[in-house]
């Protein structure tokens, strides 16, 4: 089957909103993708996509009307209809007390402090090509870190960009980005905010306006998340627990590098993963040998060697280097 490929360069609708309150300039989006190909080997998705739009649109699938669309899709500008409420501020409450009976208050501050270091993770996929994809996904990173009030040792994002995506029958530029995080910090007012305050960022990143974006908030409990063979559910165990005894000696599972007393040692790239990797912890990381800016290859590299927090205020000294101990250099 022949291979269409098509350039997008500029997309006027998007440009046009790809503006800043401030006049800054936004990245214009490129998008590359295939096309569906007419034919016999279009798909479903493909031949609904190359439907002409009439409203309502009604869906036919087999013999059976499914549904009727009332509505516009994602990205259509303009016919927005809302609902009015007879009682505006019930769900609003409701959520209020719900954010506050489910909030989850650490009374130890050994538990709370694992809390507020949990992962973040986003994965983000967009059929925008990003030419500086180190900087977004920088970017983002830190804007994640701001919005989830942790370090940015402590936030994971994914990029899958260039990707093919119809998106509300469209292929204009568009993205989709799933956030994993603790339940606690996926709250329906926490994530309103969140939502308004990240499609900003990434629209002033990549130029794609809030209407092409789709967020997933994903909750992920303690014990469906895990970090260096161990779940977080484990580790507040272990902090329960007291010293000494760590959840695979609890079961009879030592991990060779969990026998000593324990000591939170959190960050992706803190020494104790170092045996279990084999990878060396001096070791130049890909964005010192791209050439990334010292201080974006500084930063992460910072904290591959173990350097927990990286927030300025939070940095801790860094302790004197292996050959420093050992030849005595200052
Ligand atoms: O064992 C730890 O230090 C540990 C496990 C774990 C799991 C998780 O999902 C986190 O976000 C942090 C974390 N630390």
């Amino acid at each position: 089957m022949e291979e269409r490929q098509e350039t997008v360069t500029s997309m006027p609708s998007v440009l046009n909103f790809a503006q800043n309150q401030d006049n800054r300039s936004i990245q214009s989006p490129k998008i590359v993708c295939t096309p569906p190909t007419p034919g016999i080997y279009a798909s479903f998705a493909e031949r609904q996509a190359q439907m002409p739009r009439s409203s309502p649109l009604t869906i036919v699938h087999g013999d059976h009307n499914m549904r009727d669309i009332d509505r516009p899709p994602p990205g259509d500008i303009g016919g927005r209809v809302r609902r009015a409420s007879s009682k505006p501020n019930l769900s609003h409450q409701r959520s209020a007390y719900f954010e506050e009976a489910f909030s989850v208050k650490d009374v130890d501050p050994a538990r709370a402090r694992v809390r507020s270091e949990a992962i973040v993770m986003a994965d983000v996929k967009t059929n925008v090509i990003i030419h500086d994809e180190f900087d977004f996904i920088t970017a983002l990173s830190y804007h994640l870190s701001t919005r989830y009030q942790r370090p940015i040792s402590s936030i994971v994002v994914t990029l899958q960009h260039g990707a093919c995506m119809l998106f509300g029958g469209t292929f204009d530029p568009a993205y989709v980005m799933s956030i994993f995080a603790l339940p606690s910090e996926l709250q329906p007012i926490t994530n309103k905010r969140n939502a308004a305050l990240i499609q900003k960022h990434m629209l002033e990143a990549m130029g794609v306006v809030p209407s092409r974006g789709f967020l997933r908030f994903i909750p992920t409990s303690e014990e469906h998340t895990a970090w260096n063979g161990r779940t977080l559910a484990g580790e507040m165990d272990d902090l329960s627990r007291g010293p000494g005894v760590s959840t695979e000696e609890a079961l009879g599972e030592g991990i060779s590098n969990r026998t000593k007393p324990k000591k939170r040692l959190s960050g992706f790239g803190a020494t104790k993963s170092a045996p279990t990797t084999g990878i060396s912890a001096e070791e130049p990381t890909r964005l010192e040998q791209m050439g990334a800016s010292e201080s974006t290859s500084q930063k992460i590299i910072g904290h591959q060697r173990g350097d927990r927090l990286l927030t300025p205020a939070k940095a801790p000294k860094r302790s004197k280097s292996f050959m420093a101990l050992v030849f005595g250099g200052r």
